[in-house]
């Protein structure tokens, strides 16, 4: 696999998830503990809300060199010209995000069929989320709990970079990476963490300790 994914902790965070701080604290504390791709999921907020939510936010992982990627919202993405887009299957499809979007740097998909992985959406994508690993609280809308065996397979069947996403946190981190991840993606274990620094530096350790 070619180095053109080189992350390996990525935080998956919305305003709404950060109970302990303000989100924006939260991600440059993530950010100074080893985080280093950062994901704006606001499910609740209107454009004008996210754009401004994103372009705060870029503004601080600018400093950091951090990228963000946004989720499902291809307008915001373009317009704080982010680094890129998440979208799953009941999003904008990743080959109409590719037309529409010709300068985008970073295009993930979620994974939630078997059947998804050898279709021109995947292959146009630049990294496939496992999604999720484990039935979360976070999000319950899921059809699939892949499990460490899910991982496995996929990594069988895709030379794709892999992102494990649900349930995530410093105790199955390494499982998941020997399973085929290549990258661990959280929500509730950094953002609803009292330390967010300190959260992302036990994951990051972790993921390390492995490779
Ligand atoms: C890194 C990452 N993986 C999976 C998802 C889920 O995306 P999706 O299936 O589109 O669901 P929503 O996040 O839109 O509710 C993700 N956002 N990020
Ligand atoms: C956005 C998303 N996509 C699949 S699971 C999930 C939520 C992950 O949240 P948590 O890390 O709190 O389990
Ligand atoms: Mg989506």
């Amino acid at each position: 696999m070619d180095n053109s994914f080189p992350y390996k902790l990525y935080l998956v965070i919305s305003e709404e998830s950060c109970i302990n701080d303000h989100f924006l604290k939260v991600a440059e504390q993530a950010v100074k503990g080893g985080v280093d791709l950062v994901q704006l999921r606001e499910k609740n907020a209107s454009s004008a809300e996210f754009q401004h939510k994103a372009f705060q936010l870029k503004e601080i992982l600018d400093r950091y060199n951090v990228p963000l990627i946004i989720n499902d919202n291809l307008k915001v993405a373009q317009q704080i010209e982010a680094f890129g887009i998440h979208v799953g299957t009941s999003d904008t499809p990743p080959k109409q995000i590719r037309q529409n979007w010709k300068k985008v740097k970073c295009l993930g998909y979620s994974i939630e069929d078997k059947n998804q992985l050898n279709s021109s959406e995947s292959l146009t994508s630049d990294y496939l989320a496992v999604s999720p690993v484990f039935k979360t609280s976070t999000k319950t809308d899921t059809i699939i709990e892949w499990g460490l065996a899910g991982i496995e397979e996929i990594r069988s069947i895709t030379q794709k970079p892999l992102v494990a996403i649900g349930n995530m946190n410093a105790k199955n981190a390494d499982d998941v990476i020997k399973a085929g991840a290549n990258c661990i993606a959280v929500v509730s274990a950094i953002c609803a963490a009292q330390n967010p620094r300190k959260a992302a530096e036990e994951l990051r350790n972790k993921i390390e300790k492995y490779e």
